[in-house]
């Protein structure tokens, strides 16, 4: 048997960037053999194996042909005759259909090198469209290669267009998407991976609600970037910039959902378009099943983020006491600050994620921090000695937080 370093170990090795998975292909040998060296098979649908001390993946080669709709109608054939050549034909892209013998000889039979030398993903062959999965892939890797600056085929990009417009994507599990996604957001350019979708006409299948802000205008002086979706896809690079968890990045992709939905005679205002994009926000998580915690969060940027900016207006506190009470009440600050502070970078990267103002500073952060502090000066021991029972406890509370609040904005 004959042992390969395969996929996207070898790619991101010639790309000399971390190589985090390594996955192997084994040619010329059969299941019984792997069992017989003490491999443990994990792969239900083909034969996988995991190495007995480094428990990395090693697949025995392997062909594959699509017989029936969704990832049960595959046919695979994976004797010891299926040569390596034939295994990484079936692979998605050329980048990723190299192979490392284990003396180091790299073996490229479709012009992975090459491509990726020039920064080009293009499909292997025409068995790329036997997996529709692969449109979300190949959008991936646009954003965790940008730092690289590849660019997608001409053919491969007719080919994924061709994918979507034949309906392809339906196949797609909801859970199979927001992984997708949960990998694209933890990439160095997210806002890549929506574009190429955009590109493709993918993105209309699987977000609507984003590709309802393409051509919706907003006031130029303060959007000098153009339409609602490139401030969108500015303030998710903003977010990307400024903060690593998933639920800034998402939060950041989702805030402005509501302008979507403005009628167009009001443009380019949108007033009210805070509440009107909750539930927008909350179908398309739902659609996609993406945790509670964090679709809360994202709800909750989506809902206060016009609020949060004007906490602060030229400098000066502009909302009434009650006002920042409920802000900070319903924002969760009381209860959990350092989400109340994610919540604070979104609306950063929002006032960020516009076409000059870039570096802008964003002094509303530290004020709602310092305003959160002084809120929070309360003594509720102090409270029950007065003799405060019951319900009139948080009363009392609520109510010396108010006079905290409107201490601290009087200065
Ligand atoms: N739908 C898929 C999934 C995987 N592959 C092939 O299987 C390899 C390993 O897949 P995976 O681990 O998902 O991706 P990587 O390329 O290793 O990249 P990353 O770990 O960065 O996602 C890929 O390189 C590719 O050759 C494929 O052709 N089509």
């Amino acid at each position: 048997m004959q042992i390969y370093l395969v996929g996207g170990a070898v790619r991101d090795a010639l790309l000399q960037v971390p190589v985090y998975d390594r996955d192997w292909v084994v040619v010329g040998a059969s299941q019984e053999q792997m069992l017989a060296q003490g491999f443990q098979q994990v792969g239900k649908d083909f034969p996988v194996f995991l190495h007995p001390d480094s428990k990395e993946e090693y697949a025995l080669a392997r062909t594959e042909r699509k017989q029936g709709a969704g990832y049960h109608g595959f046919s695979v054939f994976a004797e010891p005759c299926v040569t390596l050549e034939e295994d990484l034909i079936r692979r998605d892209l050329t980048i990723n259909a190299m192979a490392r013998a284990q003396d180091g000889t790299i073996i490229d039979p479709y012009g992975g090198q090459v491509d990726l030398q020039n920064r080009i993903l293009r499909h292997v062959s025409g068995a790329f469209s036997e997996d529709p999965l692969r449109v979300l892939r190949v959008a991936r890797f646009a954003a965790k290669l940008a730092p690289f600056d590849f660019v997608l085929a001409e053919e491969t990009k007719i080919l994924m267009a061709q994918m979507v417009a034949s309906g392809e994507l339906a196949e797609l599990t909801p859970e199979r998407v927001w992984q997708e996604v949960v990998k694209v957001l933890g990439s160095a350019e997210p806002h890549r991976f929506f574009e190429v979708l955009d590109e493709v006409g993918a993105l209309a299948v699987l977000f609507p609600e984003l590709q309802a802000l393409h051509g919706v205008t907003q006031p130029e002086k303060y959007h000098p970037e153009g339409d609602a979706w490139i401030h969108t896809l500015m303030v998710l690079q903003q977010a990307t910039v400024l903060d690593v968890s998933l639920e800034v990045r998402f939060a950041a992709l989702m805030h402005d959902l509501g302008k979507g939905v403005t009628p167009p005679e009001l443009w380019p205002k949108h007033h009210g378009h805070e509440a009107a994009g909750v539930p927008l926000v909350k179908a398309l998580c739902q659609r996609y099943r993406v945790p509670k915690k964090i679709e809360h969060f994202a709800c909750k940027v989506t809902e206060y983020h016009g609020l949060i900016h004007n906490g602060l207006k030229e400098g000066a506190p502009f909302l009434k006491p009650k006002t920042y009470h409920k802000v900070l009440q319903n924002c969760g600050a009381y209860k959990d600050p350092q989400t109340f502070h994610k919540l604070l970078i979104v609306c950063q990267a929002d006032a960020r994620g516009r076409l000059g103002f870039e570096q802008i500073p964003y002094p509303q952060l530290v004020f709602w921090q310092q305003l959160l502090a002084a809120a929070n000066q309360v003594d509720n021991q102090a409270i029950i000695a007065e003799g405060f029972t019951g319900k009139a406890i948080a009363e009392q509370i609520e109510k010396t937080r108010i006079e905290n609040i409107t201490k601290f904005i009087r200065g």
